[in-house]
């Protein structure tokens, strides 16, 4: 894999003048009124999973993560079937990739500021309607037909229900022009908030349309074969046998032609294959894990490295997260693999509950605001903040220092971070090696996203350190 993914790029559009928001749009959007209401819609209806992948947007709205918020929505209609699980999840997802866009369209159209859950319900609808591809995946008519219905089954909805017609009928006759104007916006354009664009062409001045553009792309299925039960070459086999289509992209790594879900992939609950991003799957290769060797995984759930680290070698490996509730995910995956770790649930800041025995290698894929991952997480985003960036340094910085005094004589330590800005990464791994005289040893350093048909990984940053022995 490339140290910088290189891309061929158009020159940049001279920038148009943006449109300011009028004031009335530009506040920041209240709380959904009635956030507990049971919908009466049918629950095979396509306005039944507009409503609620329109309750989830406006909770991400007021700050909730995204898989978080449709969590919600799910456990307040416990009638959500599997299949309209599946499409809130995608129209949400797809909301989100294309929320600076929509909210201009809504400014453009609405005559005042809607309430939140009718700006939600219109960005889902408008999402479907403006799909990138431009093949929207229900007929444009049923979209506007079922977004009406939907509106008329919410009470903080219902009263907008003439304005919404009108305005995704507006957009039917004048889906040009207006997309013409909305896109004068460069948030609108990009789908990000001014303030990352800003920061992705500062830290990238060559790559920052084709980073931006990456960042919109729905993800794919990549899998890691486990090499404990089968080759990739046996795994490729059997799920050719299973009818899917897959091509190897990594040592490990299987891309599925068409994403399914988790229950579908051949042998995922016996531990034949985990699903995990060819980028992220450098990380246990790299950190050279021998049989017998003491090895700790600092930041680990939910377990994705750790469980690698061990189909790799028969280590012993301590499996540290601050957080309890997805270190317990450490251990499923553990289980669903049927290796072993010792999992402790501690601060990486404290060494409060080391041993004193030190370790031959240590994994420090620390905490970061995940800008490098924004295609399998496009809600990150709305949700960061520019000051993220200082504070998540900052911790992480802490974390490293305290990592180094557990690394023994001739130990590696191996620094990720899934974040673009260079403060979170490249400027830590500088600045950590001065603190700590430590060996700077051949790691792939900043990978810039990439996707399509040749490399497809993730935003990820790796510096490898050795400690003199
Ligand atoms: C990038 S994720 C780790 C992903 C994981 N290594 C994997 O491959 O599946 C960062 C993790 O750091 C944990 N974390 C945050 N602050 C921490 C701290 N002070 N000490 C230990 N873990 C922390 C978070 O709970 C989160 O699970």
């Amino acid at each position: 894999m490339n140290k910088r993914p290189t891309l061929s790029l158009k020159s940049p559009a001279k920038p148009a003048a943006p449109k300011k928001l009028r004031a009335s749009h530009a506040r920041e959007l209240k709380p959904a009124l009635q956030t507990h209401f049971q919908t009466n819609l049918k629950p095979d209806s396509l306005a039944y999973s507009l409503i609620g992948a329109a309750s989830a947007i406006a909770q991400v709205k007021t700050g909730t993560n995204l898989p978080q918020a449709l969590a919600q929505v799910w456990a307040r209609q416990p009638d959500t079937t599997p299949q309209a699980r599946g499409a809130m999840q995608d129209i949400g997802y797809r909301a989100m990739r294309q929320l600076g866009q929509s909210e201009a369209l809504i400014t453009l159209m609405a005559p005042k500021a809607p309430e939140p859950l009718v700006v939600a319900l219109l960005c889902c609808a408008l999402a479907l309607m403006t799909a990138p591809d431009d093949t929207p995946p229900y007929e444009e008519f049923t979209i506007v037909d079922q977004t009406v219905t939907a509106a008329g089954g919410h009470p903080d909805t219902a009263r907008a229900k003439g304005m919404i017609n009108a305005v995704l009928r507006r957009l039917l006759r004048e889906r040009k022009a207006l997309l013409d104007a909305a896109l004068l916006q460069p948030v609108a354009k990009w789908n990000y908030p001014q303030w990352w664009i800003d920061a992705v062409k500062t830290a990238w001045p060559q790559q920052w349309q084709q980073i931006l553009a990456s960042g919109n792309m729905a993800p794919p299925l990549t899998l890691r074969v486990n090499p404990r039960q089968q080759t990739v070459e046996q795994y490729l086999a059997r799920l050719a046998d299973a009818g899917m289509t897959a091509t190897r992209i990594g040592p490990y790594a299987v891309r599925l032609e068409k994403p399914v879900g988790v229950h579908l992939i051949p042998g995922f609950a016996d531990g034949a294959a985990s699903v995990q991003d060819a980028g992220a799957q450098l990380a246990a290769p790299l950190l050279d894990v021998q049989n017998g060797m003491r090895v700790l995984d600092a930041c680990a759930a939910p377990g994705g490295k750790t469980c690698h680290i061990l189909e790799l070698a028969d280590a012993d490996v301590t499996a540290l997260d601050a957080d309890a509730r997805r270190l317990a995910r450490v251990g499923e995956n553990l289980d669903r693999l049927k290796l072993r770790a010792t999992l402790k649930a501690a601060d990486a800041q404290n060494n409060d509950w080391w041993d004193g025995q030190p370790f031959d290698r240590i994994l420090a894929d620390v905490p970061c605001t995940a800008s490098g991952i924004v295609r399998r997480h496009p809600d990150i985003r709305w949700l960061r903040r520019k000051a993220d960036t200082l504070q998540l340094a900052t911790l992480s910085g802490k974390i490293l220092d305290n990592l180094w005094q557990m690394l023994a004589p001739g130990g590696k330590l191996l620094f990720v971070t899934c974040s673009l800005w260079p403060q979170e990464s490249e400027a830590q791994a500088a600045a950590f090696a001065v603190r700590h005289q430590a060996v700077r040893l051949d790691a792939p350093g900043q990978l810039l996203p990439a996707g399509g048909s040749g490399q497809d990984h993730d935003g990820l940053f790796y510096a490898l350190f050795q400690k003199n022995a």
